[in-house]
């Protein structure tokens, strides 16, 4: 797929300001840190379409970036940030499962891991509200230009064989780098697939 535009629509702190159109769209979710808005400004091929910052805790509202004016991508505020206080981390859980289980127009979602650790158990956790609440998603894996090939398998074995313990069957799942320009097709051929596919049932 050719990104042709890609433009920042608004950000919103509450699900029910988030664009009213049946547009569908695709959100990025995952540990604060982890890369999602690196990842962002990878696939759309933009530097700074999304803000980034070497510390966590960056991006703090639902951001809407359309796409060949067909399709959106979603950054959301990481998860599991533990500086943050008690209060503020309980506002962004609340505010990451409203939109879930809110926006009938997510037609997927990508939980992003951290491809140098071993299976967390917030991630495991989230994978699980995701699976509970019925939420289609696919996992990336990020920053793989930090690992060799060999301990990117490895950690990516583990993970399989820790949700096969209470899933049947994985995720799809993506390995990426945005510093290397990792994955992009992959994720893109993923998301073209889906929308046609969209297209096909309406
Ligand atoms: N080496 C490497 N660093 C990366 C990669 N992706 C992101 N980073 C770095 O990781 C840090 C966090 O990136 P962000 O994209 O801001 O992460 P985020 O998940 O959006 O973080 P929050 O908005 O705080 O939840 C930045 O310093 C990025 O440069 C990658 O693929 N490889
Ligand atoms: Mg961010």
């Amino acid at each position: 797929m050719i990104i042709k535009t890609a433009e920042f629509l608004m950000s919103n702190s509450d699900v029910d300001k988030c664009p009213k159109n049946q547009i569908p769209e695709y959100a990025f979710i995952g540990r604060s840190n982890v890369g999602k808005s690196s990842l962002i400004n990878m696939i759309t091929n933009h530097k700074n379409l999304a803000k980034t910052s070497g510390r966590p805790g960056k991006t703090q509202l639902i951001n809407h970036f359309l796409i060949n004016k067909e399709w959106f991508l979603v950054d959301l505020p990481g998860y599991g940030y533990a500086r943050v206080s008690k209060t503020a981390k309980q506002k962004f859980q609340s505010f990451i499962t409203d939109y879930f289980e809110k926006r009938q127009q997510l037609i997927s979602a990508f939980v992003l891991i951290d491809i140098r650790h071993t299976p967390q158990p917030i991630d495991l956790e989230f994978m699980e509200y995701m699976g509970v609440s019925g939420i289609p998603f696919s996992i990336i894996f990020t920053k793989a230009d930090k690992l060799k090939p060999m301990a990117i398998e490895r950690n990516v074995n583990a993970y399989t064989e820790e949700l096969l313990k209470t899933w049947e069957e994985t995720p799809n799942y993506f390995v990426t780098s945005s510093s290397k320009n990792i994955g992009r097709d992959a994720v893109l051929e993923f998301i073209a697939a889906t929308n046609t596919e969209i297209e096909s049932m309406r």
